[in-house]
């Protein structure tokens, strides 16, 4: 090999940390229900006073008229974009149907609008993801993936974590074939603070089973996804 472009190749394969395998994800986060037990929760007028502090933190005057009821609207606020905490994947996943006329390909939603927040700067990231699945036998409504898409961005969040919880939530309630998920997202805090880039779009990716050992069927599923939209 050309010694010029060895010498500018980051690694040589040897070189390598071996293949960074995404952690184990604790069941207990993927099906159930996420508000910890072991953790008291404060009383919502305490969450409200939390708020009047961030105001008072930014040098607002928090009796001012149009601060008065913010703090009460910031908590409703939260209580809904963190509703996941409270809501169950495996119940959600819990109802199929039989009568596939036996249907044996892979099932693909795409473009199931999201907004989740992440966990480092509590600010929202959106986007859509794109999931598919090869059911044996039953199939789930399809309503149901875009419910657990919810589910798991209703909590505080990263792309990657939100990627891996789908897909393994699907592979272990269901026990299809495959899964296949997508997600393509912006994050605020990297467009409306800090680095500042606005529009750029973050990729992740998981794939088991089939779509995992078959490259075919990954690249069939990337090209439905990337190929007939836009
Ligand atoms: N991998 C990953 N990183 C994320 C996600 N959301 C936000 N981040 C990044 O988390 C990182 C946090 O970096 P820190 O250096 O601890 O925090 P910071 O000083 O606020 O970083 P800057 O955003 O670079 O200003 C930033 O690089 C964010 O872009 C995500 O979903 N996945
Ligand atoms: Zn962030």
């Amino acid at each position: 090999m050309d010694a010029t472009i060895k010498s500018i190749r980051p690694n040589k394969p040897a070189d390598r940390q071996p293949e960074s395998r995404p952690a184990e994800l604790d069941p207990a986060e993927f099906l159930a229900v996420a508000v910890r037990a072991d953790q008291p929760r404060p009383a919502r007028a305490e969450a409200e006073a939390a708020v009047k502090t961030l105001l008072a933190y930014i040098g607002e005057n928090t009796e001012r008229e149009g601060l008065l009821d913010t703090p009460r609207r910031v908590v409703e606020a939260f209580d809904e974009l963190y509703q996941g905490y409270h809501q169950c994947p495996a119940e959600v996943l819990d109802r199929t149907f039989g009568e596939t006329a036996g249907y044996d390909d892979f099932v693909l939603v795409r473009d199931i609008e999201f907004t989740s927040q992440c966990e480092h700067h509590m600010m929202p990231f959106y986007g859509k993801a794109h999931i598919a699945y090869t059911p044996v036998e039953r199939v789930v409504g399809l309503s149901k993936l875009a419910r657990l898409t919810d589910i798991f961005a209703r909590r505080l969040q990263t792309q990657e974590h939100l990627t891996a919880q789908i897909a393994a939530a699907i592979d272990e309630i269901l026990k299809p074939r495959g899964v296949a998920v997508l997600i393509e997202a912006e994050h605020t805090c990297m467009s409306v603070r800090g680095v500042a880039k606005h529009g750029a779009s973050t990729f992740t990716s998981r794939f088991t089973g089939m779509f995992r050992d078959n490259p075919a069927e990954q690249a069939r599923f990337l090209s439905l996804v990337r190929g007939l939209q836009r």
